[in-house]
């Protein structure tokens, strides 16, 4: 991988490229060994007291010599930490565990299970069950949709903090509109945040019922509704801010140039579009930049789309009339970027 690994050489360049393709193998062989960490228990066990690894096996339903082996690699990787023959679970971990739990099957089933069709869909032998431009959710999204959810909100617990930061709400007594909103979690932190703001939350009706449950959980069932349908048919009502979170990349080029429209005209003078994505952008550094490349394959792969260029980005959003265009990178969960945008006052 051509990438400097912090405190460590290069990895480019004909000299280092055995280095570099075996960390790429330790990346895919150690995303495997944490991954299976967080979904048996191992690292949740070791949260709040230190174990020995049979003590670990033994919680988890483990094989106790395997798990020592696992508890190694974790050692080197940096999740747990041993002391004489127990192990504790390090900062990182700890901080990830209540952030990150909730969405292991969603990364396992992206990284692992979806590629396993990779070859296929690149040598053209097996094509997707659906249409890649039908407005709505593709089937694949039904079946494991909990899944899907639940790797959303992990992801959202990644970049919260720093994305409330990013965002100037134009009218802190408005509106806010999010398009695909999913469990609806930036609008409630956003919302939490800014006492007076109301929201809706559009989605398809599938939503529904998870997206009540979490507004009502979060006591916003007074501040943000829930409006069922399709954002490239129905009426968008009116609105002082909409976010586009984690959308575009499984719609078309043609979708999204829509889509950026119809949310510009919902916008009333002065509103502000929010539109959050991965990005295969230099803008975001070489580890930003490879996520976001990471992720047009994997949309490629799942559902025919892709991520897209920042140009083309600002592009859609200066042809719907959007002025004040800027773009930020969110260090915080690295590939994925942030574009500003507001409708002129008049
Ligand atoms: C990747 S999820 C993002 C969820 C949320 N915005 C977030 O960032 O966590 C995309 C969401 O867009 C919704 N969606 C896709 N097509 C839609 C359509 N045509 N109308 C309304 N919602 C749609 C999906 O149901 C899905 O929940």
């Amino acid at each position: 991988m051509p990438i400097t690994v912090p405190g460590e050489r290069s990895l480019a360049g004909a000299e280092n490229a055995v280095p570099a393709f075996m960390f790429d193998m330790l990346s895919a062989w150690g995303f495997r060994a944490v991954t299976l960490a967080f979904r048996t228990g191992v690292l949740a066990a070791l949260a709040d007291e230190e174990l020995t690894a049979e003590q670990v096996a033994d919680r988890a339903g483990l094989d106790p010599r395997g798990t020592a082996f696992l508890l190694d690699c974790l050692d080197c990787l940096g999740y747990v930490s041993q002391v004489g023959d127990r192990y504790a679970a390090t900062d990182t971990t700890n901080e990830l565990l209540p952030m990150i739990s909730m969405g292991i099957p969603y990364f396992e089933k992206i990284v692992f299970t979806d590629w396993a069709n990779l070859e296929s869909r690149l040598r053209g032998d097996l094509t997707l069950a659906f249409e890649p431009e039908q407005p709505r959710t593709p089937r694949w999204l039904a079946k494991e949709w909990r899944v899907f959810q639940d790797g959303m909100v992990a992801l959202t617990n990644m970049n919260i903090d720093e994305v409330l930061e990013r965002i100037p709400v134009p009218d802190p007594a408005g509106h806010l509109l999010d398009l695909g909103g999913g469990y609806g979690l930036y609008s409630i932190a956003i919302c939490r945040r800014h006492p007076q703001l109301r929201a809706t939350i559009f989605e398809i009706p599938e939503m529904q019922r998870l997206a009540n449950r979490a507004i009502v959980e979060n006591d916003m069932a007074d501040r943000i509704d829930f409006r069922a349908g399709d954002f490239f048919t129905d009426d968008l009502g009116s609105t002082s801010m909409a976010l586009l979170f984690n959308v575009i990349h499984s719609k078309s080029h043609r979708q999204n140039r829509e889509l950026v429209a119809r949310t510009a005209a919902a916008l009333q003078p002065g509103g502000l579009l929010v539109l959050l994505d991965q990005f295969p952008a230099p803008e975001l550094g070489p580890i930003g930049r490879s996520f976001g490349a990471m992720m047009a394959l994997s949309m490629f792969n799942s559902v025919g789309q892709q991520t897209y260029p920042l140009d083309e980005v600002r592009d859609w959003l200066t042809a719907a009339g959007l002025v004040d265009v800027e773009f930020h990178a969110v260090r915080s969960a690295p590939g994925n970027g942030l574009f500003l945008a507001r409708k002129p006052a008049r």
